[in-house]
């Protein structure tokens, strides 16, 4: 079978982590690491009683589209996402296939700090290794993503109590029910149900429907907090995501692509 991209990406990510392991040793990390803000909940920024939460991406390019905006500027987005009522903000810290970068979440930080911003920054990387974790907290993240279709049961739960051992949240990303169980029996406080399709990068959106029927009903104490995410276009779409039980949504392309993001941020935000 031929690689797909995403083989690529787990290839190169390995080569990356381990290079980045010999400039910044773990020793230095776990030294820079009492100096990191204190973390920010992204659970509880997500689940608010009477409306979908946003996650807003800062996403300057994809694997499957190429460079969305030439004149990124990350932290001026960021600064739009959290005026205009983003919950929470997912910074991409994968260089070579979304070129983002992990200096992209400390500048942020700093300067949602400054104008007194408090919203939780999500670390959107393709985690396997316990150092990415270190390197997120150091770098001033919330909340990290760990995506359960590209690691063991054993390797998932090492690095989910990892995170929440250093005082951060995971977004447990799923994309079928298998994955799904092995979400549940992790007890993921945060489940991200992906309706894009890593391999194929095919989007349905129905896939938050049929992937979530198995969590428990909603309002029910144990149910955990659901964001749907990806292939979100707009508004329209969350009275039906709402039904589904989702709490918050992930949407990078849709709000860089668009003519106004302030507009669309407070749109998916419903704060209009
Ligand atoms: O975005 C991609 O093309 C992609 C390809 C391969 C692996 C991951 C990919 N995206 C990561 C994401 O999960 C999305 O950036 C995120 O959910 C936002 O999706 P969208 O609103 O469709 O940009």
């Amino acid at each position: 079978m031929n690689a797909t991209i995403l083989d690529q990406i787990f290839a190169h990510k390995r080569t990356e982590v381990e290079r980045q392991k010999l400039k910044v040793p773990q020793a230095k990390l776990d030294q820079q690491l009492g100096t990191s803000p204190a973390p920010r909940s992204l659970r509880q920024a997500l689940r608010q009683p009477d409306r979908i939460s946003l996650i807003a991406e800062v996403k300057k390019a994809s694997p499957s589209k190429g460079v969305f905006l030439e004149h990124f500027n990350p932290t001026e987005l960021a600064e739009t996402y959290a005026r205009n009522g983003a919950a929470a903000i997912s910074v991409l810290t994968d260089v070579r296939f979304f070129q983002g970068s992990l200096i992209y979440l400390r500048t942020i930080h700093e300067h949602l700090d400054k104008l007194g911003y408090a919203t939780p920054l999500l670390r959107k990387d393709f985690i396997y290794d316990p150092y990415q974790i270190y390197e997120a907290r150091v770098y001033g993240a919330d909340a990290i993503l760990l995506i359960v279709g590209m690691l063991d049961d054993q390797t998932l739960q090492e690095l989910y109590a990892l995170t929440y051992g250093l005082g951060m949240e995971a977004l447990v990303e799923v994309h079928t029910e298998a994955e799904m169980a092995r979400a549940q029996a992790l007890q993921a406080q945060i489940i991200g149900i992906n309706n894009r399709d890593l391999h194929s990068f095919s989007v349905d959106i129905a896939t938050t429907q049929r992937v979530g029927a198995s969590l428990p009903a909603i309002g029910d104490p144990q149910r955990p907090v659901l964001v749907a995410e990806s292939g979100i276009h707009g508004p329209d779409v969350l009275p039906t995501l709402r039904a589904w039980g989702v709490d918050a949504i992930l949407v990078g392309e849709s709000i860089v692509l668009a003519p106004d993001h302030a507009a669309h941020v407070r749109a998916l935000s419903q704060t209009e």
